[in-house]
């Protein structure tokens, strides 16, 4: 069973924030758009709005934030989850802490991850992220490889006068790490103002220009935003490019939850959020489904062609 939106947008991947926590201070960072709180769900209340979900037709979980790998039962979470029958299971890491817990995440049912990394200068990777974790990064990537967990993906936001002139470079260690590069268009949010977007932003539009004319293949990912992907000389790039995309918005088939167990219908909005704390703390998984229902009809297209305003 597949469950669809009021703009037959079936719902099929869900993205828990699980902290607002991080050890990295990006300096753009949009936080999933999500309101800070201090309140968390345990594991349990994760493992029961999984279960919801699944119920309702999503296949796919996956963890983010803040860093999830700073959740100390992280571990625990990812068993609780993997039980439940999901196809994938993946996180997203800054990868500072992926090179002690990779074989571990693998253990515990994760299938795959995306790992930040903006820069292989380390002087550029101190200026983002305000730490000196350069390193650590490149041995969790590799910590993560050898762990098997695929495919994994690195995360590049693309900032003009910052890395865009690092693309081959990158392009050239994820294929050496078989890695698949994915190159992110830097957004803003109500969220993150003043994140520098107006001095950095970079449009992804020429650079696959580029790629179309070099690619020995293309692909079209139709449920996941309709991104492209393109296949040169062995490697791959994944493009991301959500701003005033009507066509990212129309293929969107993500739920969000944010860490304190509010239902998030969209990225860049918070004032349609549902609350389900009170359900999960009942554990009344009936209710629980009700919320979900309404959240999905909840969902709106965020950039829309010929838009009338959002209701
Ligand atoms: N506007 C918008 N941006 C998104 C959305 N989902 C992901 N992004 C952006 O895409 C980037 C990569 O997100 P990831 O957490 O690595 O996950 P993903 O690439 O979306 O997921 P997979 O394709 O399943 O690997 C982040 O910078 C997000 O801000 C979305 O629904 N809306
Ligand atoms: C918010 S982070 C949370 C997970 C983890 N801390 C990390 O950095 O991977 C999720 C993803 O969003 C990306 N991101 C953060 N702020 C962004 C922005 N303003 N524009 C585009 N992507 C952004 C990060 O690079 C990362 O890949
Ligand atoms: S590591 Fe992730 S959550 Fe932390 S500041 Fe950077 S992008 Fe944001
Ligand atoms: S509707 Fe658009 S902006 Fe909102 S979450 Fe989906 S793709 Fe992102």
């Amino acid at each position: 069973m597949k469950i669809y939106d009021n703009y037959n947008r079936p719902v099929t991947s869900l993205r828990i924030s699980i902290t607002t926590k991080c050890n990295l201070n990006c300096f753009y960072c949009h936080k999933d758009g999500i309101v800070p709180s201090s309140q968390e769900m345990t594991a349990d209340e994760i493992e029961k709005a999984c279960k919801v979900a699944s119920r309702l037709g999503i296949t796919k979980i996956r963890l983010s934030g803040g860093e999830p790998l700073l959740r100390d039962d992280i571990i625990t979470i990812i068993e609780k989850i993997s039980t439940i029958g999901f196809k994938d299971i993946s996180l997203t890491t800054n990868g500072t802490l992926l090179e002690e817990y990779s074989s571990r995440l693998k253990e515990a049912g994760l299938n795959r991850v995306n790992v930040s990394l903006d820069t292989l200068d380390s002087n550029t990777y101190k200026f983002i992220t305000g730490k000196n974790h350069l390193e650590k990064v490149k041995a969790g990537i590799k910590a993560a490889v050898k762990a098997g967990l695929y495919p994994i993906k690195v995360n590049m936001v693309m900032m003009k006068n910052i890395n865009s002139h690092e693309i081959w470079d990158m392009f050239k260690f994820c294929h050496q790490q078989g890695a698949i590069l994915q190159l992110i268009e830097l957004l803003t949010t109500e969220q993150c103002p003043g994140n520098g977007f107006e001095k950095y932003h970079y449009n992804l539009a020429e650079i696959e220009k580029k790629l179309s004319k070099i690619a020995d293949k293309v692909k079209t990912r139709k449920f996941m935003q309709d991104r492209r992907k393109y296949y040169i000389n062995g490697g791959e790039i994944e493009i991301v490019r959500p701003m005033d995309n009507t066509r990212f918005c129309e293929n969107c088939t993500r739920m969000r939850i944010t860490p304190d167990g509010k239902l998030k219908p969209c990225l860049l909005r918070n004032d349609n959020l549902i609350d389900m704390k009170k359900a999960l703390q009942e554990d009344n998984l009936e209710k629980l489904r009700r919320l979900f229902i309404k959240a999905i009809k909840n969902r709106y297209p965020y950039y829309q062609k010929n838009k009338k305003g959002n209701p």
